[in-house]
């Protein structure tokens, strides 16, 4: 059985013991997660210099103030996200107590990319963690220091068993691809997310959502107000080094 295989198993049955479903545990999964990238932070910004020469400044900016940011608002609407829902009653449920249950879809793959690689990869992994879920984390090859980062540092604070960490490049994310999914994340190159080409297909009965690169037109209207718009379209243009997916195409009129 391949490395990736046994760590969809292992999460599959960590998840069937239930306690990912517990909210407290959840909140607890969430909270140590933010205390791993306040204490650890000196590791993360290290990382991300070496992958990618990013600045002690950029590093919260880009990477982990959102990802905090993020955890408290799960932490602190929690209990209202997963609180039942009522359902209007009719004639057929009158006499019925009738409600939405949400409850955790399994197993989830996050498939990361390497420009913001803590913070698209880990912002998936804070949805499914909060919705009750297991998840594999699958960081980026390319950004490798924070890769091995993440890989060392996610089983110290989070519960090892639902949320593993498995690196390596195209074989071993194809390798998990053929494992099953209840939800993959992808995030990177939106040819490959699409169509494959040996890239991340999925299984037809698993749900897919994901973040890709686009062309980001920019329309400059003659009324607009040229001081902003160009400090705007250059901030776009050149911020994380241009490596952004919404870094603007200038469209001609
Ligand atoms: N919309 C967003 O939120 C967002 C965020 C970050 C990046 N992006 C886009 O992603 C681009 C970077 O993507 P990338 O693809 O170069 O990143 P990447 O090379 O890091 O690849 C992303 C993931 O896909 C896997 N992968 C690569 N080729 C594969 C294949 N053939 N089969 C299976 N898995 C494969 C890799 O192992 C990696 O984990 C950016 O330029 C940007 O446009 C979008
Ligand atoms: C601060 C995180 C920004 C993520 C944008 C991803 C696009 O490449």
């Amino acid at each position: 059985m391949s490395r990736e295989q046994q760590a969809v198993e292992r999460a599959r049955k960590a998840f069937l013991t239930g306690r990912s479903k517990q909210l407290d545990y959840r909140i607890a999964q969430l909270k140590s997660l933010r205390r791993l990238l306040v204490e650890r932070n000196q590791e993360i910004c290290d990382a991300l210099k070496k992958d990618l020469n990013k600045s002690e400044l950029g590093t919260p900016l880009y990477e982990t103030l959102g990802l905090e940011g993020e955890i408290m608002l799960a932490v602190n609407k929690l209990k209202e996200w997963a609180a039942p829902r009522p359902v209007q009653k009719d004639l057929l449920t009158l006499s019925d107590q009738v409600f939405i249950q949400p409850e955790p879809l399994g197993v989830v793959l996050v498939i990361g990319a390497w420009n913001y690689p803590w913070a698209v990869t880990l912002q998936p992994l804070i949805g499914a963690i909060a919705a009750g879920n297991a998840a594999i984390v699958k960081p980026s090859e390319v950004s490798a220091h924070t890769a091995k980062v993440m890989e060392e540092l996610l089983p110290i604070y989070l519960d090892k068993e639902l949320y593993p960490v498995v690196t390596g490049g195209v074989a071993e994310t194809q390798e998990l691809l053929k494992q099953r999914f209840d939800l993959i994340f992808y995030t990177g190159n939106p040819r490959r997310g699409k169509t494959g080409d040996g890239g991340c297909r999925p299984s037809p009965d698993t749900r897919y959502p994901g973040a890709g690169g686009g062309r980001a037109p920019v329309t400059l209207t003659r009324d607009c107000d040229i001081t902003i718009a160009c400090r705007r379209i250059t901030w776009g243009k050149f911020t994380n080094c241009g490596q952004t997916c919404i870094a603007p195409r200038l469209r001609p009129m």
